[in-house]
Formats: C-alpha cells, structure tokens, sequence
C-alpha cells in the first residue's frame, strides 16, 4: 500500500516539493519531468536527496507524443525515451507514464501503434523499466482508458501496462464499472485527481482544476472501490494541478494530501465491505453551542445585541469568568476569561466566534477518526468535551449527543433573566457561515468532508457589490447541520473586509431556524433588533414572483423578510440583523421543506451590507 503525490501538485523547487512531501509524511514521488529539467540539481543530486528524505521516485513522468509517429519524431522519441531510462536508473525509479499521443502528426492505426509499444517495450525492459500508457483525455486518437487497455492487450508485453488517471476517465463520464474489464497485474500505476464539476473544455480543466480527492464533485470512492475489488493493491498517488496549490503552502497541499488519501482509502473500502482500519465518518447531530471569546469592553454592546436578537443570560459558569445565553434552543457561551484559548483567541481577532461545539452521536470514534486524518487536538479543560483544531486556530468541541445536557449543569449555575421580551422562536442553529482565505477554502473543504459524514452542495457564485464570493454548503444528511464556506479574490468583498478586520479567517454569521417567520420578526421588532433593510425594488419584484397576499408583501415590507422558492415549492423566508461591531451577524431562517440557502437573496443582503460599510474603508 504505497501513497505518493506528484511533484506537480505542489509549489516551489523540486527541492521544495520533495521536503514538503516527506514532512508531511509520504515516503513516495512521481517525480514530473519538467520539475526534473527545470532543476539544476543533477539526477545523483536529486537521488541523494531523495535518499535522505526517506522518499522512492515511484514513477517519472511524462513522456509524450512517441507512439504512431512519422519516421523523424518516431526516432527521436525513442531516442529521448531511453535517455530518461537512464536518469530513472540514477533516481531508482522503475516506472514511467507515457500519456497516449496528442500531436497531429499521430497516426490512428493500431497495428502501428501496437507495434511501437512493443518495440518501446523491449527498449524498457533492457533498463528494468515499466511503461504505463496513460489515456489522456483529450488525446488525438486514445483518449478513453478502455481503449488504452485493449491497445495494452494487444502489446501483450511484459514491461507495458496501463496507467489509470481519475481525472481522465471520470472528467468522460466513463462508467467505472469498466474497470472490472482491466487485469489488476497490468496496472502499472494509477493517479487520482478530483474536480469541481464544470462545464469546459477538457484540457483547460484538468490543467487548472483538479483537486484533491474529497475536494470536488467526481466519485472517487467508487473508482478507488472499483479498483479494490478487482484486486489492485500497488500505488495511489495524487496528480493535482491546480493553479491555488500552485500558489499556496506546499507543506499545507502535502498534508491535506495524505489526509485525503487516508479518506478516499477508507471510504473505497467501506463502499465494498472491506475491512477499514479507522471509525466511519463522523455522525453530526447539531450544534450544540457557539462560544464568543468577548473582551470587557464589548460586554454591554454585545449582551444589548444579544438581548435585542432574541437571547437572555440563562447561566453562569462555577469557576470561570464565562455566561451561558440562550434563545429558544441556541446556546451561546461567552467567555471573558483573561487566560487561555479564547483569551489568546481574542488578543488575536477581537470580539468574535472562537469555538463551536458539534454534538455527535459516537464521540470517541470522531475522536479517533480525526487522528487518524492527523487533524490536531487542543487541550481541553472539559475531559467530556475533547476539542479539534477547526478553521483559522478556532476550536471545535465534541460533544456526546445523547449527553450534553451533563455539560451545562456541571458547568453553569442556572440563571433565570428570561424577563417579559416576546420570545422569537428559535429552533436551532440553522447553519454558520464562515470566511476563509482563498489558500484554504479547498483545505477546510478537505477537513469537514473527511472526518464528518457531510455532502455537499454544488459550488455558488455568490455576487458582492465589490467583487465575486465562491461559497460551498457542507451539511449533514438529515440538514440538522449546516455550514457554509466562503471565500474571495475581491479586496472590498465582505468577506474579504471581514478577514482583515478580525485578523483571519472565522465564523461571520449565524442562522438561526424559526418555525414561523412573521412572528420571530415581529418578536424581534418588538425586542428591538437593528435589521438589514430590504430594498423596496426587490419586493415589488418578491410581490410578484412568489405570487405573495398584499398582507403577505405588506408584512415582508414592513419587516424586511426576504424569499426564495425552490423548483419543488419548497419556501425560505429569512431576515437579517445588522453586524455586531463589524465581525458577526445574525440571520433568521424558515426553511419549509426548503434545503438551500437563498442564494438569489445572496447579492441583495451583500449590497445591504455594503451600505453601512463605514467611510473611511471606501
Ligand atoms: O496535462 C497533461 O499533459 C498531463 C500529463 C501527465 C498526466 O499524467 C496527466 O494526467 C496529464
Ligand atoms: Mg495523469
């Protein structure tokens, strides 16, 4: 059981990118051609490096455009061929890819092809070398793995094999039951890649968005599944290009690398009843809290925010400088502590959200599957509520879901300050958004999809007055939890002016679920909550489009209720209160039988918001 990664999916030098993939704990490279030419450090030097580090090149590639070519190329192919045979004998590397032809001068006859890898065969096997022919999925004439492995049927030769790429055969569509055709001794290699399903161009999207397996929309368990099942136990190795893992942490990349290997290993084994050396994918029941690392001098301002958005002092911590508030079945902490986690989390971003506690149905089995996804534990001071490193230094809390109730009666003196406020509603924590930088948007992506048993939405565009916002929802199957993670390019975005401002990325918002909209907003009138106006044009055009009463449009009106419809009927109704001190915000959602999160309502809210951004930011 071999995992590797190709030096193309990571930035820097070669050098940079051998050092990234052994710190991060491969013992395996494919080493890509252009890194090796682009390197001034020789093969010996290389293979030295390589020696120290504990990493085996396992597979240099490509090699392209060699067979079925006329006279001249042909010569010349085979002649550059054997001249890396030879840089692979100094790297100790065995296999090498050759993608199937892309030139227009690529002959389309089969007999010729066939011969060529023959002939390519023997020129390996005078090397000790592996030739693994590689279906690229915009090639001339070979372009489908099928097609590739009946070529490698007819070559029928001992140092000539298949290489299976997921990209390539997914990107097509090509069923993956497929695989079950291909003998698993005559793979030579295979290489995974995930993707964002797009609609494009075939080359343009494998060049610039693959992604790690767990961080696009293909099914890779089912390819890796398929390939279990028929027995292939050799190397899974990740070829990701991407222009952000270009640009970001190689060490960050190699990391989420070998998580997301760990995942798909996993998953694939599950998908066909082998056995699996890690606990499932986590089962989220709810939020069970969001805590607030809050500085003093915020106390009044925010606790009148709270008090006006729905919520009241419902406990006191026995030993801590930390209050419990509730609003119907959301529960905040916020903690004034002047040492410690959120202490610390404060000094860095301000008043603003440093934890949330997940309740989960088997809490030591997330436990043990998160370390074994090498996702870092925090010390917590609550043996019941073990804590995982979460996004941007915030914590994530494990709660035992058939048990939280333990925590807040150990923890808290009740308190009973409910007063004569009408109460909102609230439901539930309905969903928390969180901005992330764009370096991270597909690492948190990684961390949620592989340790919890989530699906995700397709991908939006969301579109703030000052630039474009891509927001991807994570929710658990019965939509008991939600989040949704956003990022963007635009300087003058919210999101972007929401990591500046707090320092880093975090949670922006949160959505609380009410069970009848107009009158949790005409509780929160009454309480006095400072809501997000709604612009007059969109309700005329609501009014219409969602065919509302005139009291309907009137209440929407007067209380700045927004909508959306779903192609099955299903409504959403939401409201939103207006930021605290620029960090966070509240919304209010009704969802009947509704499972998005009113994206058309997306740029309205964003332009709202836009609005009370202060002068001196313009
Ligand atoms: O985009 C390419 O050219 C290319 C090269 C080598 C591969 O293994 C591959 O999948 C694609
Ligand atoms: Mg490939």
């Amino acid at each position: 059981m071999i995992d590797a990664i190709a030096t193309v999916s990571l930035s820097g030098t070669l050098e940079d990118k051998l050092r990234a993939a052994a710190s991060a704990g491969f013992k395996a490279v494919e080493i890509f051609d252009t890194d090796f030419l682009a390197s001034d450090l020789t093969a010996h030097q290389v293979r030295a490096l390589l020696d120290e580090l504990g990493l085996a090149c396992v597979l240099y590639q490509p090699f392209r455009d060699l067979e079925g070519m006329p006279a001249p190329q042909r010569m010349r192919a085979f002649q550059r061929i054997e001249q890396k045979f030879q840089v692979m004998q100094i790297l100790g590397c065995d296999r090498i890819l050759l993608c199937t032809n892309c030139s227009p001068l690529a002959s389309p006859d089969e007999d010729r092809i066939v011969a060529d890898l023959r002939e390519l065969g023997d020129l390996a096997a005078r090397y000790g070398v592996i030739v693994g022919y590689e279906a690229l999925a915009w090639a001339r004439h070979i372009f489908d793995h099928r097609d590739a492995w009946r070529i490698v049927e007819m070559v029928d030769h001992p140092n000539i094999g298949i290489l299976l790429d997921s990209f390539h055969s997914l990107s097509r569509g090509i069923p993956v039951e497929s695989l079950r055709q291909i003998d698993p001794a005559k793979i030579v290699f295979v290489q995974l890649a995930d993707a964002p399903i797009l609609s494009m161009d075939l080359l343009y999207w494998s060049r610039h968005f693959r992604n790690l397996p767990g961080q696009g929309g293909f099914d890779l368990t089912g390819y890796v599944g398929e390939l279990f099942r028929i027995g292939y136990d050799g190397p899974l190795s990740l070829e990701i290009f991407n222009d952000r893992f270009r640009a970001n942490s190689a060490k960050m990349v190699a990391q989420d690398g070998l998580r997301s290997l760990t995942a798909i290993r996993d998953a694939a084994a599950r998908s066909i009843g082998a056995p699996t050396t890690m606990p499932p994918p986590a089962v989220i029941s709810h939020v069970e809290f969001v805590e607030f690392a809050v500085d003093e001098g915020d106390r009044l301002g925010l606790e009148a925010m709270l008090r006006s958005a729905g919520f009241a002092p419902a406990g006191s911590h026995r030993s801590k400088a930390v209050d419990l508030w509730r609003g119907g079945a959301a529960r905040f902490v916020l903690n004034y502590e002047q040492e410690g986690f959120a202490h610390a989390y404060r000094t860095t971003h301000g008043t603003s959200i440093c934890a949330i506690g997940l309740a989960v149905s088997d809490q030591a089995a997330t436990v043990a599957r998160a370390r074994a996804l090498g996702i870092s534990e925090h010390g917590s001071d609550i043996p019941a509520m073990p804590a995982l490193r979460g996004v941007a230094g915030s914590l994530v809390y494990i709660l035992d879901a058939a048990n939280t109730g333990a925590i807040w009666d150990e923890e808290f003196d009740a308190v009973d300050e409910g007063g004569s406020a009408p109460d909102v509603g609230i439901a539930a924590i309905d969903h928390l958004a969180a901005v992330v930088h764009n370096d991270e948007f597909l690492s948190w992506q990684l961390y949620w999809r592989t340790l919890f048993d989530v699906r995700v939405q397709l991908p939006q565009d969301v579109i703030d007055p000052n630039g474009l916002v891509q927001s991807q929802a994570i929710q658990n199957p019965a939509g008991t939890f939600r989040i949704t993670l956003n990022s963007t390019d635009a300087r003058g975005a919210l999101s972007a002016r929401f990591l500046s401002h707090s320092f880093g990325a975090g949670f922006q918002h949160i959505a609380l679920a009410v069970g009848d909209m107009h009158a949790a907003a005409e509780a929160l009138e009454a309480r006095g909550l400072a809501r997000l106006p709604v612009p007059e044009n969109y309700q005329d055009d609501a009014e219409m489009r969602f065919a509302l009463s005139p009291e309907e449009s009137a209440a929407a009106r007067r209380l700045d209720i927004m909508l959306d419809e779903d192609p099955e009927g299903g409504r959403y109704r939401q409201l939103y209160g207006r930021a605290f001190a620029r960090t966070f915000f509240f919304e209010y959602v009704e969802r009947a039988g509704y499972d998005g999160y009113g994206a058309p309502n997306a740029p309205i809210r964003l332009a709202a918001q836009s609005r009370f951004r202060p002068v001196a930011e313009d």
